[in-house]
């Protein structure tokens, strides 16, 4: 499914690893470990085809992402660790715009139902500036529940500011897109009951 080769990365004048390979399957869930500042997202972005490896390769289904590029981003979902949300939007507008931005368009409601299947169904008709922390990661989070389509979920810190019943949900999203047989790829601090078998990757053992 998705594959790096000899993958190196250069941040300003450092080469935060080299050497980096990893494959991931259909069904797998691989996850980015490391401390903080060792590229974990740094090495999400290379794979999501956002940045330019310093050497090495990625590929899809055997061919160089660059090749496929339209078709790649159509197979794959990334999300970063701040949602872009737009303070003055609602979270449904907020999630319209990404789907729209992101060619999946979703209508009002199917945006509404996601935010309310995500726990965020008192906040429908707030603008997004007076949402907690945890409310604006569920907004972002709730592309999940509108992109299964999407074989390969690429997530940074998705669990970050979530409280346990949140984490617990996210979760089982997550078992079940590996479980359809999509996969993901994710960093995370935290450890995670995930009932998918975790497949660990430290960038720390590829560091220069
Ligand atoms: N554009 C850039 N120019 C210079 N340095 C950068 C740039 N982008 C990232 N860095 C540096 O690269 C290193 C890795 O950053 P990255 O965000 O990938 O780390 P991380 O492992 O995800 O960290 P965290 O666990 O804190 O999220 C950091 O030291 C960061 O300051």
């Amino acid at each position: 499914m998705l594959e790096a080769h000899h993958l190196a990365c250069q941040r300003g004048d450092r080469l935060l690893f080299h050497r980096l390979a990893l494959a991931v399957k259909p069904g797998e869930l691989l996850r980015i470990a490391g401390a903080n500042g060792m590229g974990k997202t740094s090495l999400l972005r290379l794979l999501a085809g956002l940045s330019s490896p310093a050497a090495g390769s990625v590929s899809w289904h055997g061919d160089y992402i660059q090749h496929q590029r339209e078709s790649f981003h159509a197979a794959m979902l990334y999300l970063g660790h701040a949602p872009a949300l737009n303070d003055l939007l609602t979270p449904a507008e907020n999630l319209r715009f990404a789907c729209a931005v992101a060619a999946t368009p979703a209508s009002p409601a199917t945006c509404s139902e996601a935010l309310t299947r995500i726990g965020l169904q008192r906040q429908l008709p707030l603008p997004c500036k007076v949402l907690s922390q945890g409310q604006r990661r569920r907004v972002g989070l709730a592309r999940l529940f509108l992109e299964t389509q999407r074989p390969l979920w690429i997530l940074d810190e998705p669990f970050t500011a979530l409280d346990a019943a949140a984490v617990s949900d996210l979760a089982a999203t997550l078992d079940a897109h590996c479980a359809s047989g999509g996969a993901v790829i994710f960093t995370s601090h935290q450890d995670v009951a995930l009932r998918t078998p975790e497949r660990l990757l430290d960038v720390e053992a590829f560091a220069k």
